[in-house]
């Protein structure tokens, strides 16, 4: 039986191509794109150029604070109180003698270099102090409130370089300097097949004679890849190995990088995707973890094309977690989040066995430092999986846990 990293390193090798490739291919894509497929969000957008200021950021000197906009050598004269000056304008030159209320963003005019507070002048609040005729000038520094043209950014310099992830900040910092489209990588392109006669696109319904169940895989991992940035679309196929290799042949007409299977791969009469793939490439074998414990990887030839593929087991956990445990740190990196869960340390609060030999993650919820295990260990229990808020590792080696033993936690939401 292989280690956990043994398989991750032989996945991550598999893998490594299909992600160089498509970090090389370059789209161009709107900000609102970015915003409305989600990805500002989760499974970020990377930059596949570095991307230039075209402008200065600010672009203009202009004022910090609502207020009076004065030279700051009238310190102590009187000075005429002149229109005020709006956000959005471009104000007139500054007399000598004058000063301009002014607005917090609003374009200092040529002359000034000094913002005094509102709060610092006659009644202290706008709009009353629009009626001042004449102000006292008080003692301010040169550049007092004043947010100097470039002093984010000077136009010219790089505002972003290639590799970085375009998350909220950047797409402001791209807006505010007018660049409306971006050059990113393309997504990696991902087909999930859920095997198995079993499943049923519909409403397979419930009673005496129904042997039908609803398709949990192609859904779950699909949203799982969505989360890393993965573009991901799933089909089913009956436990046919003719229907599996035709399907995948059609389906890969369509650009796919990687093929991720569930179910059939284990030890019954009828293992679709060992039967089907096995001669054509893949290797079978089994991880010493609990649920996962049936795995499959390799490039597969289908005489029309070879294709990198990844099989996961049928129980939805264990797709899950093979997913968690294989899959999701690679793209998470890819996508300019970080490859980990965020991980802790907390106590049991119920005791649970653990099969020997082998590493288990059961489900949780956390509270207060103390993690209680949702549900048992089965494979099937997908709605337990649901109400989990973190996954429970029980390393090698372990073979019972005890209530207040210390357990490393995954937080998955
Ligand atoms: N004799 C043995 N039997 C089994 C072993 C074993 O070592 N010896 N391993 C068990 C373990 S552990 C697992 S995990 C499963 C893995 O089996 P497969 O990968 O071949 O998966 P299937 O048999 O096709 O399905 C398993 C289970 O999951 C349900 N399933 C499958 N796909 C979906 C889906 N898309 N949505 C919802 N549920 C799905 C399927 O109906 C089965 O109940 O093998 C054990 N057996
Ligand atoms: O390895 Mo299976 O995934 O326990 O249920």
């Amino acid at each position: 039986m292989r280690t956990i990293e043994q398989h991750r390193d032989d996945i991550a090798e598999l893998l490594s191509p299909v992600l160089a490739r498509a970090a090389d291919e370059v789209e161009s894509v709107s900000l609102d794109e970015i915003v409305a497929d989600g990805s500002a969000g989760q499974g970020f957008r990377i930059l596949g150029r570095d991307v230039v200021s075209p402008v200065d950021l600010p672009r203009f000197d202009n004022s910090q604070m609502d207020g009076f906009a004065l030279r700051h050598t009238d310190h102590g004269a009187v000075l005429r109180v002149v229109s005020a000056i709006a956000a959005g304008v471009v104000p007139q030159e500054l007399a000598e003698g004058t000063t301009a209320p002014i607005m917090t963003g609003a374009r200092m005019p040529i002359g000034a270099d000094a913002v005094v507070p509102v709060e610092s002048v006659g009644p202290g609040r706008f709009p009353e102090a629009l009626t001042l005729d004449e102000i006292v000038a008080p003692e301010v520094r040169e550049g007092t409130f004043v947010r100097r043209v470039g002093s984010d950014l000077r136009a010219g310099e790089p505002l972003a370089h290639a590799g970085d992830a375009v998350t909220p900040g950047l797409l402001g910092a791209l807006a505010a300097a007018s660049v409306r489209t971006v050059q990113v990588r393309r997504r990696p392109r991902v087909l999930i097949v859920s095997t198995g006669s079993e499943l049923s696109g519909g409403d397979p319904g419930a009673g005496a004679d129904v042997a039908l169940i609803g398709d949990a895989n192609g859904v779950s991992l699909r949203a799982a890849f969505t989360q890393v940035g993965v573009d991901a679309r799933a089909v089913m196929v009956a436990d046919d190995p003719v229907a599996l290799v035709d399907a995948l042949r059609r389906e890969l007409e369509t650009a796919t990088d990687l093929v991720v299977t569930t179910g059939g791969i284990s030890m019954g009469a009828f293992e679709v995707v060992r039967e089907a793939l096995e001669l054509r490439g893949l290797t079978v074998t089994t991880v010493a973890m609990q649920p996962g414990g049936p795995q499959a990887y390799g490039p597969v030839d289908l005489d029309t094309a070879t294709v990198p593929v990844v099989a996961f087991p049928g129980n939805p956990v264990s797709a899950l977690i093979s997913f968690e445990v294989f899959l999701r740190p690679i793209f998470a990196a890819a996508c300019g989040l970080d490859p980990a869960r965020p991980g802790s340390l907390v106590e049991a609060a119920d005791a649970a066995d653990s099969p020997v030999g082998k590493h288990q993650i059961r489900r949780g919820v956390v509270s207060d430092g103390v993690v209680r295990f949702v549900g048992g260990a089965s494979s099937h229990l997908i709605a337990h999986y649901a109400e989990a808020t973190h996954l429970v590792h029980v390393p090698v080696g372990v073979d019972r846990v005890e209530p207040g033993d210390t357990l490393t936690v995954w937080r998955i939401r």
